[in-house]
């Protein structure tokens, strides 16, 4: 297009990389080599205006040398505003400011490539009228033009804001006002003023507005421009947030999954320094973790880089414990409740606290022993049942680790065979229903058939619950149980005295797993039943752990010292926790509450032990049937510890079995004079020292026989070897010598633990009002039986020959006395009635001057009216007074069967046993026949 106006001629000002607009200002560097000719324009010796034609190059680049550019055929007038020239020693280039007036067209193209020493003089045209009619812009046009300037101007002050306003140093707010504040004929004027500034319109874009003249069309121009950018800038703000927000995300996960490792590896540490293992299955998860099913890996067997690889494989993960859920029965609850935190787990976010949660539980749920859909129909316990020879072989397990324990092993024979007959039984029903639905699969009128093939079984059934009991068993849940029901087997005994032992040899003979359960010191229900899943670290309780851990549906498991078992408080009632897990009614569907899925606990053995009944719960209690061990006489320690004890210490310590011989007398006396107790850990804790002691002799032999040295190793351990091994006995023999003296007796006690004693009952008189004193940490019922003790005494002082005169207290004459009873051992507390006989003959010694022989001891209750009865723990106090060295024992008569039954026949052998009656019995028997006259006691009895 030309300009029809004015021509003139300008120098031509070379831009490499820059326009200047009409109206706008540009600051440049130019060559100093131009410096003389620039200065000559600047001085304006001619009167002219100090104007330039500043042509840009359409070939632009920030490198582009001047003789290299291509100048476009239009450009801007521009007045020198500022002209600053280096000194003549500086090698820096001038500094330029223009100002744009107006646009120019180069009337010729330049004829040589522009010089570096001078800017040419060339022919513009140039015009500086107003727009006015057939240029006058519309005011639509200009509207659109500021909408579109605006748009982009906005954009251009966010981008700004966001960059922290730092990036270009152009007010875009205040060039927006402009831009509002322009009217329809000023737009032309503001378009070039934001077509300077703006630097992000490309150069062909400028250049192209440079060269547009008339101002309608560089409206229109500048309006697409500006609406283009501003959509531009637009899509690229939202791609970058976008990205923004994504990256942050990013951060976001990357410190959140930091954070987590490092509380996982805390949390670990912890666990590790406390010794416990991980809240969740532990290892069980690594095994979870590898494949399973038709899978390719099994337990202990995977890729060894898995089991190491903490965040483990998530899909694999999924897979696997889909694989063991869709192994459930489907429609049971178990099956139910795993779906549905399964499909929760899929939705929450790796890493997540809750995704970790419901995978804690699902690794709980899916490994418990659940009755399975693929299940085997015989297993292992039920071939080992349907041995004829089961029993016997149980028998002989038994045998082969417990000397003694009769009644015990014979009540644990008669457990086991009701389980077998009844897992027989089972099996026959299963069998039927496998023939009937055969039959009926292949034809239904081949039924009558299958009827007569069941007729002639082997096992014809006369039960007429079959029909309940086939369809019973068609349902898939209920097969395959055997279930146990049937009373717990409670062993009450010492410690020390096989009852753990006895329980885990009777899971071996079963072919079972064995698990204790350790109750002692158990305060809080929940770690019975399991914390809910809404506590922080929760997890099941030791039912639920114990099932985890056996994996079968039927182990063996030992409820250890249930009598330790903590009373209600506020962290609730573990017995009663208990008594659902013992009761085989409610046991078939215990809730625990962290799994709070019902769990079928009718087919394991539950057996629980104790060391006294008296603090177990009667409701516990009343579930279980009591087998009592008493503890074992010196003979029996003999035999456990040559039978047993020893070769099991000789493995544990290395020792070859020949190479160790304890004589008979020497176990005696280990157990007489550096053990005092029911049970046999002691004594085993005793033969291992030996064993140890005589392992370092063994290997100190061989060095010195290998050296030359000729020390000869002796294999046999005699008494007399004891003390150097063992050091000085524990219970010195003297110590054991009792007293035979006015007012003492010995009784006969059952400690807490079960364990059977003799205990002095000492007596002194005192001058003082008649009044009893007893002392010794005694309960209600042992002071009451003291007093009972002593009015019986004060009843019948004149028949004993205390008084002379009937009408006498014997505690009042001819002195006012006070009697003071003691029973030692005063920390210990006592209760129960039966010291009453032991209390009579101490009173009656203190009063008469005669004494007990230090040999008898005795027990029983009396009564007011010098009735002597019954009392409890024979066994164990006969045992204790054997172990005491005690010759003759005063009992109640109605006690006799318990000595008969229970005491060892060498026991009995080996003591004297009186049964008393009456009060005067024992008295006989503890002083002598006859020291008391019979008449005068009929007497008393009459007036009685
Ligand atoms: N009759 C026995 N024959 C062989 N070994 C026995 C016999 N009785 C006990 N033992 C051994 O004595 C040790 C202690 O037995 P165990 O731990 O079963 O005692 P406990 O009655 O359960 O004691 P606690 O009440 O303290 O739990 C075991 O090594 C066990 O094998």
């Amino acid at each position: 297009m030309a300009l029809d106006t004015t021509s003139s001629a300008l120098p031509v000002l070379v831009l490499t990389n820059d326009i200047v607009f009409p109206a706008s200002q540009l600051t440049i560097s130019v060559p100093r080599s131009l410096a003389p000719f620039l200065s000559r324009i600047v001085k304006n010796e001619e009167g002219k205006p100090a104007l330039v034609a500043a042509v840009p190059a359409v070939n632009s680049s920030p490198i582009l040398q001047i003789q290299d550019a291509k100048l476009s055929e239009w450009g801007c007038a521009a007045r020198i505003v500022r002209f600053v020239r280096p000194t003549p020693l500086s090698p820096n280039s001038c500094i330029l400011t223009l100002a744009g007036v107006t646009r120019i067209q180069l009337e010729t193209p330049l004829p040589s490539p522009p010089s570096l020493l001078k800017l040419p003089l060339h022919p513009v045209q140039y015009d500086i009228t107003p727009a006015k009619g057939s240029h006058a812009i519309d005011e639509h046009a200009a509207e659109a033009f500021r909408t579109s300037a605006i748009r982009l101007l906005d954009r251009l002050n966010a981008d700004n804001k966001s960059k922290g306003g730092q990036t270009t140093g152009v007010d875009w707010r205040r060039l927006r006002s402009i831009v509002e504040d322009s009217d329809a004929e000023r737009t032309p004027w503001v378009a070039d003023i934001l077509m300077a500034v703006i630097s992000l319109i490309p150069w062909e874009d400028r250049l192209q507005m440079l060269s547009t003249q008339a101002p309608s069309a560089r409206i229109h121009l500048a309006t697409s421009l500006f609406a283009k950018h501003a959509s531009i800038i637009e899509v690229s703000q939202k791609i970058n947030t976008a990205v923004d927000e994504s990256l942050s995300k990013q951060q976001k996960e990357f410190y959140l999954r930091q954070q987590l490792q490092a509380i996982q590896k805390e949390l670990a540490n912890l666990n590790r320094s406390k010794g416990v293992k991980s809240i969740s299955p532990g290892g069980d998860i690594d095994r979870a973790r590898t494949k399973t099913g038709n899978g390719s890996n099994t337990s202990g067997q995977g890729d060894a880089s898995n089991e190491f690889d903490e965040e483990g494989d998530e899909a694999e993960y999924l897979a696997d414990i889909r694989a063991k859920l869709e192994a459930m029965i489907p429609g049971s609850e178990e099956r139910k409740t795993g779906v549905k935190e399964y499909r929760r787990l899929k939705r929450i976010p790796a890493g997540s606290m809750e995704h970790g949660v419901i995978r804690t539980y699902l690794d709980w749920l899916t490994q418990l022993p659940w009755p399975r859909i693929n299940e085997e129909l015989t297993d292992q316990s039920l071939k080992l049942m349907q041995d004829p020879s089961f029993l016997s072989k149980a028998r002989e397990q038994l045998d082969a680790d417990h000397f003694g324990l009769d009644t015990i092993k014979r009540r644990l024979i008669e457990h086991l065979a009701v389980i077998r007959l009844k897992a027989l039984n089972q099996a026959e029903i299963e069998r039927r229903v496998s023939i009937s639905a055969d039959a009926h699969n292949e034809a239904p009128a081949k039924s009558t058939e299958a009827l007569s093939l069941n007729s002639v079984s082997n096992t014809p059934s006369t039960d007429s619950t079959l029909p309940e009991k086939l369809e019973e068993t068609k349902n898939p849940q209920k097969r395959r149980q055997i279930r146990t029901k049937g009373p717990i087997l409670l062993l009450v005994g010492p410690p020390g005295c096989g009852k753990t032992s006895i329980a885990s040899s009777l899971a071996k003979a079963l072919g079972r797993p064995f698990h204790r359960i350790s109750l002692g010191g158990v305060r809080d229900e929940a770690e019975i039943r399991g914390h809910r899943r809404t506590y922080v670290a929760s997890g099941p309780g030791a039912i639920i752990t114990a099932m985890s851990k056996v994996q079968r549906p039927d182990p063996v498991i030992l409820l250890d010292e249930i009598d330790k078992v903590g009373h209600a408080s506020y962290q609730g009632d573990p017995a009663s926790a208990l008594l659902e897990v013992l009761d085989p009614e409610q046991n078939v569907a215990f809730k625990d509450h962290y799994i709070n899925v019902p769990f079928d606990l009718g087919q394991v053995i539950f057996i629980a032990t104790a060391n006294t009944l008296d603090t177990i719960s009667e409701p516990l209690l009343d579930r279980c049937e009591v087998i009592r061990l008493s503890g074992y006489t010196y003979d029996e320690k003999v035999h456990i510890a040559q039978r047993f004890l020893l070769p099991k210490q000789l493995e544990a310590n290395g020792l070859p079995i020949e190479r160790l011989t304890i004589t008979d007398d020497a176990y005696l006396h280990i157990a007489s004079y550096y053990t005092r107790e029911a049970g046999v850990r002691s004594l085993e804790r005793a033969i291992g020292s030996v064993a140890r002691w005589k392992a370092v002799e063994w290997s100190n032999s061989g060095d010195s026989e290998r050296k030359g040295d000729r020390v000869k190793y002796h294999s046999v351990v005699d008494v007399d070897d004891l003390e150097s091994i063992l050091g000085v006995p524990r219970w010195d023999p003297k110590e054991r010598e009792r007293e035979e003296r006015k007012g003492l007796v010995y009784g006969l006690v059952v400690s807490g633990h079960g364990e059977g004693g003799v205990l002095p009952v000492e007596s002194v008189m005192t001058s003082g009002t008649g009044k009893l004193r007893l002392t010794g940490s005694l309960g209600d019922v042992i002071r009451e039986s003291g007093e009972i003790a002593l009015s019986w005494v004060k009843a019948n002082a004149y028949t004993l020959g205390i008084t002379i005169s009937p009408s006498d207290d014997p505690l009042k004459h001819p002195h006012p006395i006070d009697i003071h009873l003691h029973l030692p051992s005063g920390a210990v507390k006592k209760d129960g009635p039966s010291a009453g006989v032991a209390y009579v003959c101490a009173f009656v010694s203190l009063l008469t001057g005669l004494t007990v022989p230090k040999y008898i001891a005795m027990t029983g209750e009396t009564t007011l009216r010098g009735r002597v009865t019954a009392v409890g723990g024979i066994k164990e106090k006969v045992l204790g007074a054997h172990r005491e060295g005690i010759k003759k024992v005063i009992l109640p008569r109605s006690n006799r069967k318990d000595v008969e039954h229970d005491v060892p026949a060498e026991i009995i052998k080996q003591m004297e046993f009186v049964y008393a009656t009456r009060v005067e019995d024992a008295l006989d028997a503890a002083f002598g026949p006859g020291a008391f006259h019979s008449g005068q006691r009929m007497q008393v009895e009459s007036r009685l």
